[in-house]
């Protein structure tokens, strides 16, 4: 059939449906232009009146995929708490769909006071939201801070409101907990462990850690267990918000943003099993392992299953907790530099496995003495979603790095079309969203710390159209490159809540390094395997590429001693280039 809205029996007169304007010629073909003009400039007219039928029918149609995956739920306790969730969702939908419609309709002429119902706009449709994401709890939840984190996307509003999340922690009852444990291992609580505290230490949106004592060694233990009420309402609640983006998509083609919901249709299965959690802690446990250097620390995984994990207890103090911090001796820089340094080398490092949910919850730091060069430690917790970057992909990533550190435009475009096919037209949105800044810093020199102008400036051009291009773009880049921004950005936020004496200028100091070192070994492995290595040719190859990077390394000391001079003398630090 030619479009929604047309009623098409077999033979003319043919209705449309939104106006009941009737097409009475016999015999012309379905596609007739007329009509055709007439229901495409019906659509727009028809539009708002219709927005109410259709938001019960959309409400219709979520309700009945609620209803249809919960046919196998009997209880009507159950039947109707699912009626209630998805009832939630879908008129908190509709009624932002329909604010924005409004507000958008007929913007005033004036374009500070139409940014000004914009933003005003934002913030009752983000507020709307986060009472439904609370409500619902679960995986919304999850999907709220992850928004939240998302101040590369969406505007102020939305990531400001859904701050809360980042420290909303339902908390599933002793008794519930123990039944799972149960069911999931045939055995009680009591034949494992010697001490089990009720009261959980950390919970989060998908599960929630208890203290414990294991029987017979007595070691102290953190046992991480699921929600139990995840597994019942997960199928549900994904189903609803994959319905939400694509109710979107609809009513606003052009922010289409169901890649997100893509994307946690595959990333939530995998969090959502515990024992693959405990499998990538023990891979990144042994990768660090040949980094002792870096102070990290990753709890010993004991016992991986679907719902239930137990580790050795590591505990510590949150990243941003500055007075432990200062009554500590711990130096603000230091665990900047320490925390760049893990992260760049999960991205950077050959075989390493990316953590992709770096946020403030999942690090903690305590202090330790005996370790040589710093005296603390960074513990990374939740290992639920970690990716591994392939080679290529990692060393252009590199390249385009070193080209925005250089202010290198012509690098910079070169590498950000072999990374993620960007073209010339979207290449000044994704230098933004890669680097988390304006367009003009990066073209300038992107050491500099972001000021709130420059943040509140990129939600308002996100404002003046540049969104539906961001969110184009972000739909069709590589999976991996929106997973390795996620964590540049929820890096980038831990960093500036340290609120360091050097700015971001270190962490860029320690990007370069990274980046020059992927590079030399790109071209050490162009060597190895072309044939003889100890031929002139290679020998003189080797010289060069040798040359080159110590040439970068030996600036980047260099600069880093006059940056430590700067700060002990208190001066602010400068640009560079490498
Ligand atoms: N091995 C451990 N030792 C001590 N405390 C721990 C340990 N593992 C987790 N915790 C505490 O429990 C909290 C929640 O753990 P974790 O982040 O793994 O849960 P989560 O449900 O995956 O959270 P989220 O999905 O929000 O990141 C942590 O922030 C930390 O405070």
């Amino acid at each position: 059939m030619g479009h929604r809205g047309l009623s098409l029996p077999a033979s003319p007169p043919w209705t449309c449906i939104r106006c009941q304007t009737r097409r009475k010629t016999s015999g012309l073909p379905i596609r007739n232009r007329s009509f055709q003009q007439h229901f495409s400039t019906a659509r727009k007219s028809h539009k708002l009146k219709s927005a109410i039928s259709r938001g019960v029918l959309f409400g219709g149609t979520a309700l009945a995929a609620g209803g249809g995956s919960l046919y196998l739920v009997d209880d009507a306790k159950h039947y109707y708490e699912a009626t209630e969730r998805s009832g939630r969702v879908v008129t908190t939908l509709y009624a932002c769909i329909n604010d924005y419609k409004t507000t958008l309709k007929s913007p005033p002429e004036n374009e500070a006071d139409a940014a000004a119902l914009l933003k005003a706009c934002h913030k009752r449709c983000a507020e709307r939201t986060l009472r439904v994401l609370e409500k619902n709890g679960s995986i919304f939840i999850k999907l709220g801070q992850h928004l939240s984190s998302m101040g590369y996307l969406l505007p102020l509003e939305w990531t400001e409101t859904f701050i809360p999340l980042q420290d909303k922690c339902p908390v599933s009852s002793y008794e519930s907990i123990e039944a799972m444990f149960l069911k999931d291992t045939g055995k009680p609580l009591t034949d494992t462990f010697e001490t089990f505290e009720e009261l959980p230490i950390g919970s989060a949106s998908l599960a929630q850690v208890h203290r414990a004592t294991l029987k017979g060694s007595g070691e102290r233990v953190a046992v991480k267990v699921q929600h139990p009420s995840l597994e019942e309402w997960a199928p549900l609640d994904m189903s609803l918000t994959r319905f939400s983006f694509s109710m979107l998509k609809r009513f606003f083609p052009e922010y289409d943003l169901e890649w997100l919901s893509d994307e946690m249709s595959l990333s939530l299965p995998q969090e959502l099993d515990f024992s693959l959690e405990g499998k990538n802690a023990r891979r990144a446990k042994e990768y660090f392992s040949h980094n002792p250097k870096l102070p990290l620390v990753i709890p010993e995984v004991k016992l991986g299953q679907k719902r239930i994990l137990i580790m050795e207890y590591v505990s510590g103090h949150r990243l941003d907790d500055l007075q432990f911090l200062d009554e500590n001796n711990i130096d603000r820089d230091d665990v900047s530099a320490a925390l760049a340094r893990i992260f760049n080398e999960m991205i950077f490092g050959q075989g390493a496995p990316l953590h992709c949910d770096p946020h403030g919850g999942n690090i903690a730091i305590r202090k330790n003495d005996r370790r040589r060069g710093v005296n603390f430690d960074l513990i990374l917790y939740d290992h639920g979603l970690y990716r591994d970057i392939p080679t290529k992909l990692r060393r252009d990533y590199a390249k385009l790095w070193l080209g925005v550190i250089n202010s290198d435009e012509k690098e910079m475009r070169k590498y950000a079309k072999e990374v993620a096919n960007i073209n010339d037209e979207q290449f000044p949105l994704f230098a933004s969203a890669i680097t988390g800044r304006d367009y003009n810093t990066v073209t300038r020199s992107i050491v500099s710390t972001r000021t709130q102008e420059e943040k509140e400036h990129i939600g308002t051009a996100l404002g003046d159209g540049m969104l539906q291009e961001l969110v184009y773009l972000l739909g069709h880049v590589p999976r991996i490159i929106l997973l390795i921004l996620k964590t540049n950005d929820l890096t980038r936020s831990l960093d500036e809540s340290l609120q360091t004496r050097q700015g971001p200028v270190r962490s860029f100091l320690i990007l370069a390094r990274y980046c020059a070192r992927t590079v030399f070994q790109e071209q050490m492995e162009i060597i190895q395997t072309s044939g003889n290595r100890f031929a002139p040719r290679n020998i003189m190859r080797f010289l060069k590429a040798w040359g080159d990077y110590m040439k970068v390394r030996l600036k980047l000391t260099g600069y880093e001693w006059y940056l430590s001079a700067r700060r002990t003398i208190g001066l602010p630090p400068l640009a560079l280039a490498v």
